[in-house]
C-alpha cells in the first residue's frame, strides 16, 4: 500500500435507520481519512451518530449511501483485521480471563497454542498479571476492560475500534484506563477510532478529534492535537490542553446553537437534543 493512502477511508456515508415510525437520519453526511497508526476519536453529543458511524466503519452496518474503505477494499461485513471494545465488556461470565482473552481464536479456528503466549503478554501489559484464571464477577469494571482490550488485540487486528470504552466507570478509573490506553498504544501500535462525549478524554488520547454534531448530523471540526507522545495526566494541567479542550466546546456549542447542558455523562442519560460533555 502507497504511504499515503489511509488505512481507513469513509467518502460521503450517510445513514437513515428505516423504522415502523418514520426514518431516522443518524449521519447526514462524513467523510473522514484515518492513517496507520493514528488515533481518532469521534466526539459529539449524544445522538450525533457517533456510534453509527462507528458501526459502519465496523461492518455491522450499512450506510444508505457513500462508500467506507479498509486497506483500499470495501467494508461490506465484519472483517477480521478489527477489534472491537464496546461500553459493556461483554466478557463471557464462565470463562476465566485467559480463555475470554483466547475466546476470538476460538471463534476464528486459529491454533490455540501459538496465541496462549501472546495472552499471557497482553494479560501482563495490562497489569492483570495473577488474575488469569478470575472469572469476570471477581473483576472490577475496569479490570474487566482491560481484558476486553485484550481480547480486542489477541488476534493483532490493524484496527481498534471503540465505542465508549470506559464511560461506565468512575472518574478516577477512567483516568488510569486513558494512561493504560496509551500506554498499550505504546507496545502494540494500532490504528484506533474510538467514540467519546468525554471532550477531555478526546483530547488526551488522539492524534486527532472528529467533532460530529449539528442537525442533521455532520463532521463539523476535524483538529488535530497538538500534544506530544507519551502523554501523562500532566498535559492535563496545561493552558494548551485548557484552549484545545475549550474549542473543542464551543464548536459543539455553536453547532446546536446553544450552550447545552453540561451533564457527567458516566452518569446521565441526557435528554434528546442536550450535548453531554465533560
Ligand atoms: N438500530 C437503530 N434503529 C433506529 N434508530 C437508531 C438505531 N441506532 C441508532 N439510532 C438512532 O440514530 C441516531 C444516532 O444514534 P447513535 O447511537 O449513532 O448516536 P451516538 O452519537 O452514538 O449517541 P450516544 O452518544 O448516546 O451513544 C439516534 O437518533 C438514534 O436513536
Amino acid at each position: 500500500m502507497p504511504p499515503q493512502e489511509p488505512l481507513v477511508s469513509v467518502s460521503g456515508v450517510q445513514k437513515t435507520y428505516f423504522t415502523r415510525q418514520s426514518p431516522i437520519q443518524a449521519v447526514a453526511s462524513a467523510s473522514v481519512d484515518v492513517a496507520r497508526g493514528e488515533f481518532v476519536s469521534l466526539l459529539g453529543p449524544s445522538g450525533c451518530g457517533k456510534s453509527t458511524l462507528l458501526m459502519m466503519i465496523a461492518g455491522l452496518e450499512k450506510p444508505t449511501a457513500g462508500s467506507i474503505s479498509l486497506h483500499g477494499s470495501a467494508v461490506v461485513n465484519p472483517r477480521r483485521d478489527i477489534g472491537i471494545i464496546f461500553q459493556d465488556a461483554t466478557l463471557l461470565p464462565w470463562k476465566s480471563t485467559l480463555e475470554n482473552v483466547l475466546f476470538p481464536i476460538q471463534i476464528l479456528k486459529l491454533p490455540m497454542e501459538k496465541y496462549r503466549e501472546r495472552a499471557r503478554e497482553l494479560i501482563a501489559m495490562v497489569g492483570l498479571t495473577g488474575f488469569e484464571h478470575k472469572k469476570p464477577a471477581e473483576l472490577s469494571g475496569g479490570m474487566r476492560q482491560r481484558v476486553a482490550i485484550c481480547r480486542a488485540l489477541i488476534h493483532d487486528p490493524d484496527i481498534l475500534l471503540m465505542d465508549e470504552p470506559f464511560s461506565a466507570l468512575d472518574a478516577i478509573t477512567r483516568d488510569q484506563m486513558n494512561v493504560a490506553l496509551s500506554e498499550i498504544l505504546e507496545t502494540y501500535k494500532k490504528t484506533v477510532i474510538f467514540v467519546t462525549h468525554s471532550i477531555r478524554e478526546a483530547a488526551f488520547l488522539s492524534d486527532r478529534v472528529v467533532v460530529m454534531g449539528g442537525r442533521p448530523s455532520t463532521i463539523i471540526l476535524d483538529m488535530k492535537m497538538p500534544f506530544p507522545r507519551p502523554r501523562r495526566f500532566e498535559i492535563e494541567e496545561t493552558q494548551e490542553f485548557a484552549q484545545v479542550c475549550r474549542q473543542l466546546r464551543l464548536t459543539i456549542e455553536a453547532a446546536h446553537g446553544h450552550p447545552p447542558a453540561l451533564v457527567k455523562s458516566s452518569t446521565a442519560s441526557p435528554a434528546s437534543g442536550s450535548a453531554v460533555i465533560e
